[in-house]
């Protein structure tokens, strides 16, 4: 049963393997050799080549490797095949989750967290595997919502170091720093500083979980080499009261840097990461909303960057709306008319709305002041009207007018007066669409009110899937940050739970960056991946409520998302290729070229035959 899983994916991989010369331990159906720099144990504890399994001492090294690489009589003699071993692995996974049962969520979270972190320390082959054939049922794991819980528990958790910190006190040696790091080539870098780690607040260095999560699922959803990815860190200090008291706390112990003091630590990493990987791709992921922006408008410019949780977001979220007028059975160009409703104003709130009126604008052929009109806009404050002092300048166009309704009205009394065909939460801040709230869109002017609940992690969701379906009818469409099961309905239907998350986007952005050799992200390029998204699924999907693909979908998806940013890099004449692949190549290919180019330069993991070179 296992076993045909892989054998399916093993299509994928010889699909996926002529590559040309430019990476030497790509997959391919009959893997070509790797070529390995160091001999005996050395390989034994270098889980980028060793194929030992964690749990048990079975070995997948032949005898003639044994050979050749100095391994004989380091291991017991028997040898079992990868398959054996992804079988072995898959096996104790799920004694452990029959052992687990009936004990706490959290403990047992963090019990798969460990013995799949444990695996990835050690044979990452294996690893990167299981994680790619098992996506819907590891993803919750490496990425949100368990991550999160990984981040708090950080201290106690991480075995072996992973990523790269840089603090304020390394202000001045970023230049040589970065050449600690040993993999020669990076073509992916998250980075955070830790200040706003999921709906979680400020996590400081325990943040790093973040960008590991983050390019864990680059490899799984994108196929981008393993050896090739750089989560970062930069510890600039912490906000966070109870950090700084914990004397376990790792990170540096002092209030974070502000104002131009902040802005010279990133503006120096920026520049030494860029001087020695001048191809890398670098995503920003979790930074507070003033430094989001802020780091965004700095960089985007000057750098190959984008920030996930405003531009990813922005996108994946544009995809949902667009599927909720189509589940409506109504035309795409009545996204003009769409009520919506956002509840909270950060980096995602404001990127989403933002977005989605300029959307507004190009169909209607109206001003962006105009396409405006359908949109309200709720923080912590409440509604924000033209009354509130203190504006922030992003938020200037979304303000109502006070007479409409009032400054700082609840969420419960907008929903009432405005009858939204979309109520979405980015504020982080679990529950908050309370009975009441859905209750309220049981009004809605849509004939299926759209719930979109997306903060993370699940605790941190504005509600659950259940009180959606329960509490504002089962004709609704529903999308949550965290994933929920689909939820069983009175009147006999499936009540169907999208994960409205970035994760649909980012890895087809970086990976089609990457291959096109873009010097920076464009517009045009997030504008073809939100597109290419919301023209995913079926209307026959739609109308069921199935807004965005399974996540068992991620690579297809992801490689038709790749494929949309790079034609539109191309379009936008800002290409400059990537290997031996040239602007003129890229600019030749048609589309299911370029869809065939991007799935062929995908990295997939097969254990390959090691040959020892000085
Ligand atoms: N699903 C996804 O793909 C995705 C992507 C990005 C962010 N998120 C989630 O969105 C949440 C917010 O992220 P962010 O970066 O925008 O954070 P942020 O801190 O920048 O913004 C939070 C916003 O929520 C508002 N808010 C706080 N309390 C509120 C309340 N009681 N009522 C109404 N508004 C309130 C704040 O005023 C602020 O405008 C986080 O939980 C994050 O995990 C999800
Ligand atoms: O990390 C996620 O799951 C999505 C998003 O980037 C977030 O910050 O919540
Ligand atoms: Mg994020």
């Amino acid at each position: 049963m296992m076993w045909r899983n892989i054998a399916r994916f093993s299509k994928t991989a010889a699909a996926a393997g002529r590559t040309g010369g430019s990476r030497r331990c790509l997959s391919t159906a009959i893997p070509g050799p790797c070529i390995v720099h160091k001999r005996g144990s050395d390989i034994l504890h270098d889980p980028w080549f060793n194929k030992v399994i964690h749990t048990r001492f079975d070995t997948g090294f032949p005898l003639t490797e044994r050979d050749r690489l100095g391994l004989r009589g380091l291991l017991p003699p028997r040898i079992i095949s990868f398959e054996q071993q992804y079988d072995r692995f898959i096996e104790s996974f799920r004694s452990l989750e029959r052992n687990t049962l009936g004990q706490p969520d959290n403990v047992v979270s963090l019990a798969k967290w460990r013995i799949l972190n444990r695996l990835h320390d050690r044979n990452e082959t294996l690893y990167y595997r299981v994680l790619i054939d098992n996506i819907k049922d590891f993803a919750p794991i490496i990425y949100t919502p368990t991550v999160g819980l990984v981040c708090q528990n950080y201290s106690g958790l991480y075995r072996r170091p992973r990523g790269m910190y840089f603090s304020a006190k390394d202000k001045g040696e970023m230049m040589s720093m970065i050449y600690n790091w040993p993999a020669h080539q990076v073509d992916m870098i998250v980075i955070t500083d830790g200040s706003r780690i999921l709906g979680l607040g400020d996590l400081g260095v325990q943040g790093i979980g973040i960008p590991i999560g983050k390019l864990d699922m680059y490899v799984a959803a994108a196929g981008i080499n393993p050896q090739r990815v750089l989560p970062i860190m930069l510890d600039v200090g912490t906000n966070n009261q109870k950090l700084l008291q914990n004397p376990l706390y790792l990170g540096l112990r002092q209030p974070r840097l502000e104002g131009d003091e902040y802005l010279g630590i990133i503006d120096e990493f920026m520049e030494a990461a860029f001087t020695r990987w001048p191809k890398a791709v670098v995503q920003f992921e979790d930074f507070q909303a003033k430094w989001a922006f802020e780091t965004l408008d700095r960089y985007r410019k000057k750098f190959c960057m984008f920030n996930d949780d405003v531009q990813g977001t922005a996108g994946v979220a544009l995809a949902g709306l667009l599927g909720t007028v189509r589940a409506q059975g109504r035309p795409l160009s009545d996204f003009v008319n769409q009520k919506i409703v956002v509840v909270g104003a950060g980096s995602a709130g404001l990127g989403v709305t933002k977005t989605a009126a300029q959307a507004v604008a190009r169909m209607a052929g109206i001003s962006f002041a105009e396409a405006t009109k359908n949109f309200y806009l709720i923080d912590k404050d409440g509604l924000v009207t033209t009354e509130r002092s203190k504006l922030d300048p992003a938020v200037v166009p979304f303000a109502k007018n006070p007479a409409e309704i009032r400054e700082g009205a609840s969420i419960v009394e907008v929903v009432k007066t405005v009858r939204p065909h979309v109520l979405l939460g980015l504020s982080g801040v679990g529950g908050i669409f309370n009975e009441e709230v859905l209750k309220a869109m049981r009004e809605s002017d849509s004939c299926k009110p759209a719930i979109f609940a997306m903060s993370n992690p699940t605790l941190n969701a504005e509600c659950t899937a259940a009180d959606a379906f329960k509490h504002a009818g089962e004709n609704i469409v529903f999308g949550s940050g965290s994933p929920f099961e689909n939820v069983q309905l009175e009147n006999g239907n499936v009540g169907h739970v999208n994960q409205a998350n970035n994760m649909y986007l980012f890895p087809g952005i970086g990976l089609g960056t990457l291959l096109s050799g873009a010097r920076i992200v464009t517009d045009g390029m997030l504008l073809a991946a939100a597109e290419c998204l919301a023209s995913y699924m079926t209307d026959e999907e739609v109308q069921k409520g199935i807004l965005y693909p399974s996540i068992n979908n991620i690579r297809h998806i992801t490689a038709e998302v790749g494929a949309a940013v790079l034609r539109a890099a191309v379009s936008d004449d800002i290409v400059e290729g990537h290997g031996d692949v040239g602007p003129r190549d890229l600019s030749h290919m048609s589309k299911e070229e370029t869809v065939d180019y991007i799935t062929r330069n995908m990295w997939f993991p097969i254990y390959s035959p090691l040959v020892h070179e000085k």
